[in-house]
């Protein structure tokens, strides 16, 4: 085999923005890779243009907007890494249709977030975040009245999944009732009770707390109307994702005294990097807990993360392994064997590609040692050792066949 096909991990470009836990960095070092840029801001426009435009993998977080023209830009890229749970932020048909397999950490949050969002209630139904203020102004205010204990009221959980069966759980052990909405029907943790609409939950709940993710249904989910549905008085939790609360809605519901008291971690528009100015009508109310987009952010929830994506990143680097990619076909493979050549083939998912591609193989009289093809719906991707001299005389080739995405020598 051609000794030098892989490219040396030295030469291969890793980009880390918006602040990635140094764990992540050291993680790649111990693997060997060692070129890697680490930036703490979020970039976007032309500047993210030109931070990515030679980079082989990209790691990000929450605020790096990776569109179709953003990934057809990156000429190099082959993966990316969200060091976050959510992957909305990222274009994940295009970068599929482009051979960039996306991974993220789907639970090593989960926990810091459920913790945020129970303090937060907490403090809500005791009216802390205006008593504070008001103190922080010299005022006084002691006083029973409009504070609750958490015992005996029934919380709503918009969202059953990781986060929220973690929220759930928690809130049973300080004697609150759960009530949850789901679109999938979930197995309920403990007492908690699956309803049928948001409707319900809406009637039900004393505190209503969102842990959906961001796509077309929840957009603009928790309007006006919304929260005409809710108990007045109800107090609102939102660390899922600004887009699926209309602000002026939950601003007006605030004036109204509607909802009682809210906790927004999340935002529609959120600066780009610390020390930039937060803009958002919110900040009026002395009601409500403002938090910087810091669900996920615990010591130990980015130290886990950045191992975990960083992992992903080198295990596909290393042997092709696409194992808990989020748009991608998950292809679980051995570590290298000798004597072979591993060859990637995305391809749109079309009969008669693997056809095509063993034709190819017989034509020049190659031996195949393994395949290895996963498929989703519209993309296929087959990973091949080879016996061969020239596995590069190869790529070209298979490149000619009509549905193939990307094809490149691994090693
Ligand atoms: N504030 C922060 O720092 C963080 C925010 N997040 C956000 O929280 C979201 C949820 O995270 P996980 O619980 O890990 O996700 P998950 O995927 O485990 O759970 C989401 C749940 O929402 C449900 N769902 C989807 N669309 C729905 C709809 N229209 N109505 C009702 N339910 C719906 C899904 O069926 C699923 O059960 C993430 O997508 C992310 O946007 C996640 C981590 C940190
Ligand atoms: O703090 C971050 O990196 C983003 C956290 C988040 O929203 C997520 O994990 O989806």
């Amino acid at each position: 085999m051609h000794p030098s096909l892989s490219l040396e991990k030295s030469k291969i470009k890793i980009l880390l923005l918006e602040g990635v836990d140094p764990s992540a960095v050291e993680t790649l070092k111990n693997a060997g890779y060692t070129n890697v840029e680490y930036d703490k801001k979020a970039y976007d426009g032309q500047e993210l243009l030109d931070k990515i435009e030679n980079v082989h993998f990209l790691g990000i977080r929450s605020r790096t907007h990776l569109t179709r023209e953003v990934l057809q830009h990156a000429k190099r890229l082959v993966g990316v890494g969200c060091f976050c749970i959510g992957t909305n932020q990222v274009d994940l048909d295009a970068a599929a249709e482009l051979g960039i397999p996306v991974f993220n950490a789907p639970f090593s949050n989960t926990r810091s977030v459920a913790e945020l969002v129970t303090g937060e209630y907490l403090q809500l139904l005791r009216d802390v975040p205006a008593r504070n203020a008001l103190l922080h102004r010299g005022g006084w205010k002691k006083a029973a009245k409009g504070c609750f204990e958490a015992r005996g009221k029934t919380l709503g959980i918009i969202g059953y999944g990781h986060i929220g069966t973690q929220v759930g759980i928690i809130a049973e052990s300080l004697g609150l009732n759960v009530v949850y909405y789901d679109i999938e029907n979930k197995l309920s943790l403990g007492n908690a009770k699956q309803l049928a609409s948001l409707d319900e939950l809406f009637a039900a709940a004393d505190i209503v707390t969102l842990h959906v993710p961001e796509t077309e249904l929840t957009h603009g989910m928790i309007n006006a109307d919304a929260f005409a549905k809710m108990k007045n008085g109800v107090f609102f939790v939102n660390a899922s994702r600004g887009t699926v609360v209309e602000i002026d809605a939950l601003c007006e519901a605030l004036k109204s005294g509607k909802v009682s008291g809210a906790a927004v971690d999340v935002f529609p528009k959120e600066p780009a990097a610390n020390g930039e100015e937060f803009v958002s009508p919110l900040r009026e109310f002395d009601n409500v807990i403002l938090t910087p987009h810091i669900g996920a952010s615990t010591e130990e929830a980015q130290c886990n993360i950045g191992i975990e994506v960083a992992q992903k990143l080198a295990l596909y680097s290393d042997n092709g392994s696409t194992l808990t990619a989020v748009n991608f076909p998950e292809v679980s493979l051995p570590a290298k064997r000798e004597g072979v050549s591993r060859l990637l083939h995305v391809h749109k998912n079309v009969p008669g590609v693997m056809r095509q591609i063993n034709e190819v193989f017989a034509s020049k009289d190659i031996n195949v040692a393994a395949q290895y093809l996963q498929t989703t719906g519209d993309v296929g991707y087959v990973v091949m050792d080879i016996h061969s001299e020239t596995p590069e005389e190869i790529v070209p080739l298979l490149k000619q066949i009509p549905a193939t995405l990307k094809c490149r020598i691994l090693y």
